[in-house]
């Protein structure tokens, strides 16, 4: 949560703080926009492909609407690349990617009754002599799953991403019970079909997997915990989620004609889909409008959460001929409803120190049930926000939850204001370690600058574990604290020292998790240098900036020598980032962390990623010892030309590479017939492409 804080605070204030004066009204408005377009960019990474939102809907909703207005008022200012434009974010790099051969669209929104029939307008004014029907569906809050099915069989489950390219997830989607492997016999079966529908997490599943979470790994809402469920290295994990499925839309066909989308609801549920049971049919928009009202009352009985409804014209030539616009189909419409607020008691506002140190209010709350979910706490962003709400320790306030993020606190409720309510300070001094807290003139955000702060120091070395860093998975939360008690960890770096015998004195840690542990500590040598940037607790570097400034000095003794105007040039670096960047490299004691972390051996490279080079599409796996290069070198060189290295033998494996002494890896991919090579070839085939590409 405090990470998040910092990374919002970052992006919003490095646009927002240059220098208005001087500005014409088109420059402002230029850098406003240019500013909307950086927040919202940095949201849909956060929220689609990190699965960990960092703005409410709400929030989002509100950027995304200025935005549009603003270009729909200053055509001059459209551009292609414009989140207005576009869908989702940009597919995870170290997965497997699929090319949609129909793009997977986002959806319009109407808020309103007003809304509703203005699209429903434009529809009529392209097609003046059409009468429409309409299938009303729930929009289930989960994420869009693309399902191929070859002669009937699942061959690929891919994500949205960007809407032209997704994530490819198939052995993950393969544990899904509800997601047929193979189509219903009974049914007419196309040569080539893809199915699309949602994948969710019911309310239920959803807390009780909160509940064997730890604090700092919630999930926000059932869409985040569905998508970070589903987006998991192991298999075993997805499988183990409880994760279900709704289809609701055919992407294409081949070998057979549909004409109208009820008719593809039909077939999915023939094909052995589960199908939503509330989809119906609409003749008029009163019988749409209808059927919205109904569902923003009886939703909470639902045992899955839905943010709207989803409005689709059923005739398939209606919606050919309709088309696209930008980002979204003419022909549907997601009827959204606004979020619940609930009333309740501000108990107490507590602070939290963040692994860079910053201050982060939080409140504590009278536990109330918003829809079917205990709330206790809620995010305060920072003691200028606190006091522009006018919130007071014992006010009763609403607080939202709506298919988002850490619930809110909207605002206190003024009617019952008693007059003992207490304003709020935030504390002159840190709370773990008594050093004052510093404020920065002009920024929200306060922070307790003691380096050796054990809260900042326990926070930022669950952080350098943690997934988005060097994902050392074995070690938690619990073992940080422990191996931090018992002395053996003060730095990040103390986690290369430690030895198989340190790991056994502790409480509960057995041989097979001290083995573990060791492995996963000598793996996460091999990350790349932008996740090292995000582990090691700079203050404003966020996963996205980290990726920015691997990419952009592509190693670290670039980043040791860069000034501050270098860094600051950086595109997508503002100057708030860029001067604690600069001013984080210039420490002492970073340095010498780094020296140390280099000692140890850690990678402190960025691999270029070629995703359009001469081996992308095919996966490799090294196995043995190679005689003539590190592996390391051999998967670098591999990715370079755009290759892929996969975790472990399976099918769909292209090229098992074996070395000297190959184990089990070799005699498994014989079994799955994956093809086997020696190193020779790795070698001439790399000579080969590395020679083609130079000549390019
Ligand atoms: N909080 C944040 O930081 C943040 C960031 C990005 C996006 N968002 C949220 O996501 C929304 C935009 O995301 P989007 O582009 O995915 O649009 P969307 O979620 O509003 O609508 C499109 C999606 O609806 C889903 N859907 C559910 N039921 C469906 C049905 N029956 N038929 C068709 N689709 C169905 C599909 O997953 C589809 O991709 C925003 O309005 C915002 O609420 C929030
Ligand atoms: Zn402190």
């Amino acid at each position: 949560m405090q990470d998040q804080q910092e990374n919002i605070q970052a992006s919003e204030q490095s646009a927002s703080l240059l220098e208005h004066a001087g500005q014409t009204e088109e420059e402002k408005l230029a850098t406003r926009v240019a500013e909307l377009r950086r927040q919202i960019e940095e949201a849909n990474y956060q929220y689609h492909t990190l699965d960990n939102p960092t703005l409410t809907d709400a929030e989002y909703d509100q950027l995304m609407i200025e935005l549009q207005r603003i270009e729909a008022e200053h055509p001059e200012l459209q551009t292609p690349e414009s989140p207005t434009q576009r869908v989702g974010a940009t597919a995870l790099q170290d997965v497997q990617q699929h090319r949609h051969p129909v793009p997977m669209l986002s959806l319009a929104n109407a808020r309103s009754e007003k809304e509703l029939y203005d699209w429903y307008r434009r529809a009529q004014n392209i097609l003046p002599n059409a009468t429409f029907t309409y299938v009303c569906e729930l929009k289930i809050d989960g994420l869009a799953m693309a399902l191929t099915y070859d002669q009937g069989k699942l061959v690929t489950g891919a994500s949205r991403g960007d809407g032209m390219v997704g994530e490819d997830w198939t052995a993950n989607i393969r544990t899904i019970r509800a997601i047929p492997q193979r189509l219903n016999e009974n049914a007419p079966i196309p040569e080539r079909v893809e199915v699309r529908g949602e994948i969710y997490m019911s309310t239920q599943s959803f807390e009780k997997l909160n509940e064997q979470m730890s604090d700092t790994k919630l999930f926000a809402n059932p869409r985040n915990a569905a998508a970070g469920s589903l987006r998991q290295k192991d298999s075993r994990v997805t499988g183990s989620r409880n994760l279900d499925f709704f289809g609701y839309q055919v992407g294409y066909v081949n070998g057979m004609r549909i004409n109208s989308h009820w008719e593809s609801l039909q077939l999915i549920k023939e094909w052995g889909f589960p199908l939503n049971p509330h989809v119906q049919m609409a003749h008029s928009l009163e019988e749409v409008m209808a059927f919205c009202n109904k569902w923003e009352h009886e939703r909470f009985n639902l045992p899955y959460e839905i943010d709207g409804v989803v409005i689709k014209i059923n005739d398939l030539a209606h919606q050919e001929e309709l088309g696209v616009v930008a980002r979204d189909p003419r022909w549907a419409i997601a009827f959204k409803y606004p979020p619940i607020q609930v009333a309740t008691r501000l108990l107490d506002i507590q602070v939290n120190i963040g692994r860079t140190g910053s201050v982060n209010p939080w409140a504590s709350l009278e536990p109330i049930n918003i829809r079917g979910v205990t709330v206790s706490r809620a995010a305060l962003h920072n003691e200028e926000d606190i006091q522009r709400k006018d919130l007071r320790i014992g006010d009763w306030v609403l607080v939202q939850r709506a298919g988002e993020v850490i619930p809110q606190v909207v605002k206190p409720v003024m009617e019952k204001r008693t007059g003992t309510e207490e304003v709020y300070h935030l504390p002159e001094q840190c709370p773990r370690c008594g050093t004052p807290i510093v404020r920065i003139p002009d920024q929200a955000m306060a922070y307790c600058p003691n380096t050796q702060c054990p809260a900042r120091n326990f926070e930022g070395i669950i952080h350098f574990v943690s997934k988005g860093a060097m994902d050392i998975d074995s070690i938690g939360e619990k073992t940080c604290g422990q191996l931090m008690d018992a002395g053996y960890i003060q730095s990040v770096s103390d986690f290369y020292r430690m030895t198989h015998d340190d790991l056994l004195e502790l409480e509960g840690i057995k041989e097979k998790s001290a083995n573990n542990m060791l492995t996963a500590i000598e793996a996460s040598k091999q990350r790349s240098l932008s996740r090292l940037l995000f582990g090691l607790n700079i203050r404003y570097v966020g996963e996205k900036t980290a990726q920015i400034l691997a990419n952009e000095f592509g190693n670290i003794d670039a980043l040791l020598t860069a000034t501050e105007a270098q860094i600051n040039a950086v595109a997508g670096i503002g100057p708030k980032i860029g001067h604690s960047v600069a001013q984080w490299f210039q420490q002492d004691e970073n340095r010498a962390l780094i020296e140390r972390l280099r000692g140890f051996g850690l990678n402190m490279i960025e691999e270029r990623q070629h995703s359009d080079g001469p081996l992308s599409g095919q996966t490799f796996l090294l196995t043995g010892r190679l005689e003539n290069m590190t592996r390391s070198a051999a998967e670098t060189a591999i990715k370079a030309l755009g290759g892929t290295i996969a975790t472990g033998v399976s099918k769909s494996l292209s090229h098992l590479i074996a070395g000297e002494d190959a184990g089990s890896k070799l005699e498994k991919a014989q079994k799955a017939k994956v093809p086997v090579h020696d190193e020779q070839w790795l070698i001439d085939l790399l000579a080969a492409h590395q020679k083609s590409e130079q000549t390019i």
